[in-house]
């Protein structure tokens, strides 16, 4: 073991033979398998010492534990061996709880995942308050592996515990203790202290040990904890087909409520063991850990250089972009100056993010305060006189390239010369946008996603101009305001846009062919998306969908497919939602219905005159999705991104691709390039060049290399 190893697990013995195991792994506590041994080993210790007589264990840097190293679980799937990880956690779970000396957890932070599971296993458990607590492993595919399942509901209850299995939602320490997971509340100052001599009274007999996995004080009649159980199995069965984990969990639980926890546990291990290299937890591992990827980019984050402040932003436009764009900043601290022609569009703006704040206290996530701070962090005005000490300048208005380059223009002048001056442009050129300024170096693209205060994705854009440290300080306020911040190439459509323009054209050829608009909708929401693409244009502009329709035809003029039933609905008075009449019917209070009077209007806008094709749900999921797995390898090869997982997280963030299929060229590569590419060959040779197969594709397909392997492979 190397001298790093040491200092992840220190042990210190006090005066009264308490032993305080700190564990410390940053960022988060990760357990990662060398953090495992070396508790294990400090865990050895302590037990063989005469001088403790009981263990207090605890996390440094102000958190317990986040739970498992994901990426271990990567590296399971990977050799498809858990042995290890099961042996060590058995022999530890043993130690903590049926060791020779208590142990007492204490806890600060979060103790998530693993990590709540080892602090359960402990006699008792003293946190701060606000504390996270939480077993959010069904999100990652599998159940939790280190007895969670079992002592749980021991812990809590059945219903407490099944609940927050499910739902993955963490509570809160205070609610912990009205629960009884918690024994005590300490402040941060004392919970080392309250912790000890909770740990101490326990060694000497003034307190009972109390063994979590054997208790039954919480649990209820046999009865009733079935009638329990059927409730959340018949919710399960609900999501069974994209959640099967929901009810293998439900039946690890049942197992140990009625055969007892050790037969529980060793159930739990088996599923483990199973679920984690199950299709979907890797799945969701690869969106992990393709997500914790974003934030190292060669180049960037790795050229020595330090993030400047960033503490004052100025927002050009207040319109849907500007405002959600200035309520996703003052929500993190960072004072805006938002700028707007006149007062009438400024007020506009500010009731638009007045309501976002009042949306998001509807929906529990912020309340009155948060309200009243983040509103004091905005301010607007209707000329550049305050622009003269921005940090950053996101123009936010319309896509209008002459606008947009007076803006940069004026902005230039006005700003200090080291300030960032990005566009929230989704598709414009952004060397075209700074022609007629000398600051190319500080230009660069800030692209959100509508709405831009919700949507967690952002699109940084570089030219072959932008300076390293523009972009690695527009990567800083994104992860400051909680986007995952993505760097791509400038080119027509960036690197999203890009991949998922033929998502929007697909469908529209298909019903072209003759395909049913509201099947192909249901079999996209079938598939996982949260709406299908006609109510998704519905919702959003079909104005918008034109123009970018247009673009997309312009920058590749052979693969587009260019629908006039956009078109045609707005000659025929539909505009979607905006005005409730749409290819569905918009009513308050209710979920949208198609609206079958339009379908006259689809066939009217059909060039394809002829019989409608047949083709298999599965077909439709192909027919749309497989051109979006070629454009994404035509923005590989192109370098428009760096790597193809990056193309994952864009999938699932900025256009809601399902993270249980993990991504788009993950889904891909489950399916394969070579059938990808036949399938494309022959829709194409059917249908028309939008179905033409890359060079990309056609190669990773013949040679059979995987579509996310490297470039160099
Ligand atoms: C056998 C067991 O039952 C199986 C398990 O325990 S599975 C693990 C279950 N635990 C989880 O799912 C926890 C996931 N993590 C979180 O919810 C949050 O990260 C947190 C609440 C712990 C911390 O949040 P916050 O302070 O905002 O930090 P956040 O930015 O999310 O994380 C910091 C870094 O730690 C990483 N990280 C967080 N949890 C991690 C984990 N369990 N393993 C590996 N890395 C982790 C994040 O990816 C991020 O990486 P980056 O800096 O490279 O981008």
């Amino acid at each position: 073991m190397g001298e790093a190893a040491h200092q992840i697990v220190t042990m210190e013995v006090n005066a009264h033979g308490i032993a305080v195991i700190t564990f410390l792994n940053p960022p988060v506590n990760a357990l990662n398998m060398e953090a495992l041994e070396l508790l294990k080993g400090k865990y050895n210790e302590a037990m063989e010492r005469d001088d403790v007589k009981a263990i207090v264990l605890t996390g440094g840097g102000g958190k317990f534990s986040s739970g498992l190293d994901i990426s271990l679980m990567q590296i399971i799937q990977k050799t498809g061996d858990n042995s290890f990880l099961a042996e060590i956690c058995r022999d530890l779970n043993n130690l903590v709880e049926d060791g020779q000396k208590p142990s007492v957890a204490a806890i600060q932070g979060y103790a998530l995942g693993g990590g709540l599971e080892f602090a359960m296993g402990c006699s008792a458990r003293v946190a701060t308050s606000g504390t996270k607590l939480g077993l959010p492993e069904l999100t990652l595919g599998v159940i939790p592996g280190f007895g969670g399942t079992q002592r749980l509901p021991r812990l809590v209850g059945v219903s407490k515990a099944v609940e927050m299995l499910m739902t993955s939602r963490s509570i809160m320490s205070e609610e912990g203790k009205t629960l009884g997971l918690i024994d005590a509340i300490a402040s941060p100052e004392e919970l080392l202290e309250t912790s000890c001599n909770l740990a101490l009274n326990i060694a000497e007999n003034r307190k009972p040990r109390l063994y979590s996995l054997s208790r039954t004080d919480k649990l209820d009649s046999s009865s009733k904890t079935e009638e329990i159980l059927q409730g959340f199995r018949q919710q399960a069965e609900v999501t069974a087909l994209t959640m099967p984990h929901k009810l293998s969990c439900l039946d690890v639980i049942q197992e140990g409520l009625t055969s007892g926890g050790h037969s529980g546990i060793l159930k739990e291990g088996k599923v483990f063991k199973e679920l984690v290299l199950s299709t979907a937890a890797k799945a969701y591992v690869h969106v992990f850990c393709a997500q914790r990827a974003t934030s190292q980019v060669h180049g960037v984050t790795d050229a020595g250089l330090k993030p400047q402040a960033i503490e004052k932003v100025g927002v050009i436009g207040a319109g849907l972009m500007g405002s959600g764009i200035t309520t996703s900043l003052i929500l993190s601290n960072i004072n805006v100056i938002l700028k707007e022609v006149n007062s009438e569009y400024l007020q506009k703006g500010i009731q638009k993010i007045e309501a976002n704040l009042q949306a998001l206290v509807m929906k529990g996530k912020l309340d009155e305060n948060g309200v009243k701070r983040a509103l004091s962090n905005l301010r607007g005005v209707s000329d550049y006189s305050d622009f003269r000490d921005m940090d950053m300048v996101i123009e936010a208005v319309i896509e209008d390239l002459s606008l947009k380059q007076s803006i940069f223009e004026e902005i230039e002048k006005i700003c200090p010369p080291n300030c960032i001056l990005a566009s929230g442009t989704s598709g414009i050129d952004l060397n075209e946008i700074g022609k007629r300024t000398n600051a190319q170096d500080r230009i660069v693209g800030a692209h959100f996603f509508s709405p831009a205060h919700i949507m967690p994705l952002l699109e940084i854009v570089r030219t072959e101009k932008t300076c390293t440290q523009v972009l690695l300080d527009v990567m800083t306020i994104g992860k400051t305001i909680k986007k995952v911040p993505l760097i791509v190439g400038n080119a027509p459509g960036f690197a999203v846009n890009r991949t998922f323009f033929p998502y929007f054209q697909g469908p529209y050829l298909l019903a072209d062919l003759g395909v049913d608009i509201f099947r192909i909708d249901r079999v996209i929401c079938a598939f996982g998306l949260a709406m299908g693409p006609f109510q998704l244009h519905d919702v959003t502009s079909y104005n918008l969908a034109i123009t970018f329709a247009k673009e997309m035809a312009e920058a590749f003029p052979g693969r587009t497919f260019q629908s006039p039933l956009h078109q045609l609905m707005l000659q025929h008075g539909r505009q979607g939602k905006s005005n409730g009449k749409g290819y569905y019917i918009f009513e308050k209070g209710s979920k949208p219905k198609p609206d079958y009077s339009v379908l006259p209007i689809v066939e009217e806008s059909r060039i394809n005159k002829g019989k409608p094709i047949s083709v298999s749900d599965q077909e439709i999921v192909e027919m749309i999705f497989f051109p979006v797995v070629n454009e994404a390898c035509r923005v590989i090869e192109e370098g428009l991104i760096s790597q193809a997982s990056e193309l994952d997280v864009a999938s699932i963030l900025g256009m809601n691709f399902p993270s249980r299929l993990g991504g788009i060229m993950f889904w891909a590569d489950t399916i394969g390039a070579k059938y990808i590419y036949n399938s494309l060959s022959k829709w194409s040779d059917l249908y028309g060049p939008f179905f033409t197969p890359s060079k990309y594709l056609e190669e990773r397909g013949m040679k059979g290399i995987p579509l996310g392997a490297p470039v160099e492979a």
